[in-house]
């Protein structure tokens, strides 16, 4: 039997991380829209669906697996376990079930899934059995709020040890829905299967690491509100005007490269030539005597004060150091389009002053790209703190500062003030070496410089310089390298 839910994680096709844009929602409006269609549809509970559907993906990706154990929680996670569990028995799987709460205590549709496991046959054992072919997570979802203590601690720490698949209901036992932060004891699973909703925390912070692949079923419910936040899609391919010139695509000049960190600036500025832009010049704030980089010699150096920039798109902060904090103001102030990363943003979060500047520059032409402890700094708290809600963190650097903020990271945010925030989909632990936020910075700037609105510039930009990172075969990718494939 095929699975009736959509793969959503990693898409199909080559080395696309999200065949298209998503709709996610938290938990709030999860359990509002579960309020308003109580009995599912037809004659089914929305248990039922669910339940249904996970034994479908059991089926479908454990297809010969013949013990399975299900580990029930003692709620509707739990429920929708129970009922998968009465499914894979009347299949022809043994099915064992662990539950540590008393059933009778459950809720009506809990207990219904429980009496119809039973029925079918399922075994209960308060624990795993020695061996089994695959396991259901059906302990926690949305409604999990404290560390998992006792037999279930122990459950998660027997699915995490075993070499067969683990397949999460609704979502990772221990991972919050809606900001990704996952408690320090989690289920780590092969899949997940988001049920009536997709959660954001799936995709951001710990949720990538702990879901696997993602699932998504509906229960049948359609849901036209708006949603909390949005998983990026594909970028269109832009065709290029046949009667076009390099004036088409727009200058971008980067401002960075203190002594020392000359490297930053080179590839910010190579990565806004390969990225599209149609001309790039480089301002190294710590080698006044580099005029040339053999390696890519369209770039073209310039001392800051002699360059007329004004209505070029800036990229500023690239291995800035300390010597890009006496151009700030001017940067801040004059500006056309302008990427700030790095030194600037350090710089910026110590001056009261800058970051009025910034917040009053004129809307949609600016494009911030803190990492968390970066935006720790901006936001005056620690980068623990923004990693716990990183939805939370970037919406509120964007709303601070009245600009676009790409929070960088598994599962990269993408906010601007009054918008719904983006997760973007693309990208991997091969990013995670030094350089590569400034390969981000110079395609962000590129795309800027192209004439692309910033929130549309910064979700293109990140989208492509984590696709190049997914298409890439080997098992280092240095930020040079990136430089070429975005
Ligand atoms: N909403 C929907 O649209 C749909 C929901 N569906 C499913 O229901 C799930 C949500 O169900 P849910 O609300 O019952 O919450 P759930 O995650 O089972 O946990 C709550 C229970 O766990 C307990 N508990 C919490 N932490 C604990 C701990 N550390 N250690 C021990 N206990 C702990 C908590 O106890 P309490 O805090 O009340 O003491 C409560 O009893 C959802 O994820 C999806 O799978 C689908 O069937 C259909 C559509
Ligand atoms: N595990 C990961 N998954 C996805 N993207 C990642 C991961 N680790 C790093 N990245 C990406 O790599 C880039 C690193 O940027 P940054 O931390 O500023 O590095 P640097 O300052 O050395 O250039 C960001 O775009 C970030 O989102
Ligand atoms: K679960």
């Amino acid at each position: 039997m095929s699975t009736n839910s959509e793969r959503v994680l990693p898409g199909t096709g080559l080395g696309a991380a999200g065949a298209r844009a998503w709709p996610l929602r938290d938990s709030a409006h999860t359990r509002a829209l579960e309020g308003s269609h109580p009995a599912g549809t037809g004659n089914r509970s929305l248990m039922e669906f669910a339940g249904l559907a996970l034994a479908r993906l059991a089926l479908a990706v454990v297809p010969h697996a013949r013990t399975i154990w299900v580990a029930c929680g003692p709620g509707n996670n739990g429920g929708d376990g129970l009922e998968a569990a009465a499914h894979l028995q009347q299949w022809g799987k043994q099915v064992v079930v662990s539950l540590a709460h008393d059933p009778e205590k459950s809720s009506t549709d809990a207990h219904a899934a429980w009496l119809k496991a039973r029925a079918a046959g399922v075994s209960f054992n308060d624990h795993p059995p020695e061996a089994f072919d695959a396991c259901l997570d059906a302990l926690f979802g949305i409604g999990a709020l404290r560390p998992l203590q006792g037999a279930y601690a122990d459950w998660v720490a027997c699915m995490n040890a075993a070499s067969t698949p683990t397949i999460a209901v609704d979502l990772p036992s221990g991972l919050d829905a809606d900001t990704g932060a996952a408690m320090p004891m989690h289920v780590t699973a092969q899949h997940t299967l988001s049920l009536l909703t997709l959660k954001p925390g799936l995709f951001t912070g710990g949720g990538r690491d702990a879901c696997g692949d993602i699932w998504f079923n509906d229960l049948g419910v359609q849901d036209s509100s708006p949603p909390q936040a949005l998983l990026a899609g594909p970028v269109a391919i832009t065709r290029r005007l046949h009667a076009s010139h390099k004036g088409t695509f727009g200058d971008v000049c980067i401002v960075g490269g203190a002594p020392g960190m000359t490297g930053a600036a080179l590839l910010a500025a190579r990565s806004a030539l390969h990225g599209g832009a149609g001309r790039v010049f480089v301002c190294p704030l710590g080698a006044p005597e580099l005029t040339l980089d053999p390696q890519c010699p369209e770039l073209m150096f310039r001392s800051f004060d002699d360059l007329d920039w004004s209505a070029m798109t800036l990229v500023a902060g690239c291995g800035g150091g300390q010597a890009i904090a006496e151009s700030l103001p001017l940067i801040l102030g004059h500006a056309k389009q302008l990427v700030l990363d790095a030194d600037a943003l350090n710089h910026i979060a110590h001056s009261p002053v800058l970051q009025q500047q910034l917040a009053q520059r004129p809307a949609g032409h600016t494009v911030i790209t803190p990492h968390p402890l970066e935006a720790a700094r901006l936001l005056a708290t620690t980068a623990a703190v923004v990693q716990a809600d990183r939805l939370g963190a970037a919406q509120s650097l964007a709303e601070r500062f009245q600009c676009v903020v790409v929070l960088k990271g598994s599962g990269t945010v993408i906010a601007a003030p009054g918008d719904i925030p983006r997760i973007n989909p693309t990208g991997n632990a091969k990013l995670a070496t030094a350089g590569t936020g400034d390969v981000l910075a110079g395609l962000v700037g590129a795309h800027l410089a192209a004439g692309r609105p910033a929130m549309q510039a910064a979700c293109e930009a990140v989208y492509r310089h984590g696709q190049a990172a997914d298409q890439w075969q080997g098992t280092v990718l240095s930020a040079s390298q990136l430089c070429h494939r975005t």
